[in-house]
């Protein structure tokens, strides 16, 4: 079985961490409904602060005319065995006050801190802890006194402000009212009374305290009040006699205070044969008790609130991805499984599945044959180009059977031109690549959260590639050069048995009357404008032919050196690299996006604090 002490120290400990975690009781279901709280309510000048603080045994409160608390403050106190008393807020955790004229200034200032030096009110708790042996475990929630007219400097609206903002607070049905009525007054116009019955018309969680018994005027007395006749509630009423104004002026401690008030009741006619259960003493046990039975109840449906919260943090946590490990090894394996993920979705496009690959199918079967239609084969094959590179070939000997060195320089000179397509596919190959690399990295959700991961991966794919690149430049560059290194002599041989076939339908004409084969001597004229014609019509059917060649060789080796290799190799050496890496260098790797570890650290905080919360109360369940 739980003790009161136990139960009531781990709500408070709840309720602390709601605090640090911003949640003040805001929209939706927070911890901070289910928790019971008291507070207390009451008109101005009612008596609260000094019923809160005979509750506490210690002056610490701001006073002062007109409204002086203006956040809600919540105050845990909290029994010690040992003699030394302090305070702590949990705006300033390290410091410990134990001048508590201190603490009265602290909270004032913590007030305006918020709300500035003007009157307005907020609904941001000041959290105030009371470490002492001298009082029990309980949460207090003192609230701005309700008034019914706005004095000057108080805005129109402050008497309905301060309303509903006690009300924010005593509304939700976890919260126990201490409604403090001063029994010099009709309690029929009571504000406190009149708050509580509006929020809790059962009575239920409503405690009456009257103060200021020793106020009334002679011959007149509460008894019927305290009896539960004039106003009926389901708790027990209690009566407290607080220090007057003038006990405060003169210094009178609480200590001596509380005994006064105990023989007050002990030594009073009308109140003696209730004494056990009239005064500050007795209402603070009355309230410790209520708690109890209140969290008991309550303790269920705390831990599914708390289960259910961590789930949900549990989801985010995993929807952000872990905290990553420390240790090197566990590093170096989670940055090669992400290389992995990134190579796998890089393959995908290659390959189907995703698109880009067929990009590259487009750069063999539509750029590369429209560069090569458009070389400018025309203009090289000119009758007058024709005639300058034969007549130069030759210098100043007429050639005897055919312009060998003519044609073979025409050939040349026209193969050199395929040089530009050839190269211009490795380069269009390469970008898309390359485009597929960067795609990949952007898709692969893995990496999302590695920035840093993120360029060292494009920066090692991106070598790779230019290297795959140079290579390929330099096969298909080879493959242009090795048609100029070898001439097809067939070719040339077909062409002589079969002189006219190689002739489109005008050169034929032209050619009809006067030399019928281009291998005849022409000795006498070697500038015959059809037999140069003749010429340049054979070096481009020659040329056509080699052209066929390199459409269909190229791709092949742009698909060998750039394509397959990319598959095959290319973080090779980026594996080889991280292998070889130093622990500080790995973790630099795995650098993550700082908001998303900010907000990781947030969840874990939290985490941390809902687990412990839970394990508190399971601890306190099982005792
Ligand atoms: N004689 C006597 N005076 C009391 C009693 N309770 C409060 N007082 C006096 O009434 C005045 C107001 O008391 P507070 O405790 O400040 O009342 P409050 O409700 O906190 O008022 P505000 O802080 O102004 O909202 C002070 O001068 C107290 O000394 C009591 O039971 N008997």
């Amino acid at each position: 079985m739980a003790t009161v002490t136990s139960l009531i120290g781990l709500i408070n400990k709840i309720q602390r961490a709601c605090t640090l975690l911003g949640d003040h009781g805001g929209q939706g279901m927070s911890l901070w409904e289910i928790l019971p709280s008291v507070a207390v309510v009451g008109g101005q000048s009612s008596g609260k602060s000094s019923v809160l603080e005979s509750v506490v045994g210690r002056d610490f409160l701001p006073r002062g005319s007109g409204i002086v608390t203006r956040r809600p403050l919540v105050l845990q106190l909290h029994k010690t065995e040992s003699g030394t008393e302090y305070a702590e807020f949990l705006h300033a955790p390290k410091k410990r006050f134990t001048d508590f004229v201190a603490v009265r200034k602290e909270i004032a200032d913590e007030t305006d801190r918020i709300t500035g030096k003007t009157k307005q009110i907020s609904n941001i708790p000041i959290h105030l802890s009371i470490y002492s042996p001298n009082v029990v475990n309980l949460t207090l929630i003192d609230l701005p006194g309700l008034t019914k007219v706005a004095v000057e400097g108080q805005s129109e609206t402050i008497v309905e402000d301060i309303e509903n903002m006690v009300r924010t607070y005593v509304e939700k049905p976890n919260c126990i009212i201490l409604a403090i009525s001063p029994a010099n007054q009709d309690i029929a116009t009571s504000d406190a009374i009149k708050l509580a019955r509006d929020v809790d018309p059962s009575g239920e969680r409503t405690f009456g305290v009257l103060t200021k018994l020793d106020l009334m005027d002679k011959g007149t007395n509460a008894v019927d009040v305290l009896e539960g006749r004039a106003y009926r509630l389901q708790h027990p009423w209690v009566g407290i006699v607080n220090r007057s104004q003038a006990d405060i002026n003169k210094n009178v401690d609480m200590i001596l205070a509380r005994r006064k008030e105990r023989e007050y009741f002990e030594t009073s006619p009308d109140y003696g044969h209730l004494a056990s259960r009239m005064g500050s003493e007795y209402l603070a046990k009355l309230l410790s008790e209520h708690l109890e039975l209140v969290i008991r109840q309550r303790i269920p449906s705390i831990i599914a609130l708390i289960n259910k919260t961590i789930d949900e943090l549990n989801a985010e946590l995993d929807r952000i991805g872990r905290p990553i490990a420390t240790d090197g090894g566990a590093q170096l394996y989670m940055i090669l499984e992400l290389c992995r993920a990134f190579d796998r979705v890089f393959k995908e496009h290659l390959d189907g599945g995703r698109p880009g690959g067929d990009r590259i199918f487009g750069v063999f079967d539509n750029q590369l044959p429209a560069a090569l239609k458009k070389l400018p084969f025309d203009r090289y094959l000119s009758l007058k180009n024709v005639q300058k590179v034969v007549t130069e070939a030759d210098g100043y000997q007429p050639h005897l059977i055919a312009p060998e060195q003519g044609y073979r320089r025409l050939i040349d000179g026209a193969i050199s031109y395929f040089k530009g397509p050839a190269e211009a596919s490795v380069d269009a190959v390469h970008y898309v690549l390359k485009e597929l690399v960067r795609k990949s990295i952007a898709e692969t959700q893995e990496l999302k959260r590695f920035p840093s991961l993120q360029t060292d991966i494009a920066t090692a794919a991106n070598e790779s590639l230019e290297k795959f690149r140079d290579e390929s430049r330099k096969t298909v560059l080879r493959l242009v050069e090795m048609e100029s290194s070898y001439l097809t002599a067939d070719f040339f041989r077909k062409l002589n048995a079969e002189p006219e076939k190689n002739l489109n339908p005008s050169d034929k004409k032209k050619n009809a009357e006067p030399d019928k084969n281009p291998n005849q001597s022409h000795t006498g004229d070697r500038l015959n404008e059809s037999y140069l014609r003749r010429i340049g019509s054979n070096v481009n059917a020659y040329i056509a032919m080699v052209c066929d060649t390199l459409r269909n060789t190229i791709p092949k080796a742009v698909v060998y050196c750039q394509v397959k290799e990319a598959k095959r190799s290319l973080l090779t050496n980026f594996y080889a690299q991280v292998g070889s890496r130093e622990k500080e260098r790995l973790s630099a790797m795995l650098d993550e996006d700082p908001q998303l570890m900010d907000r990781r650290i947030q969840i874990a905080k939290r985490l941390e604090l809902y687990i412990s919360a839970r394990d508190d109360i399971d601890a306190v369940c099982w005792k």
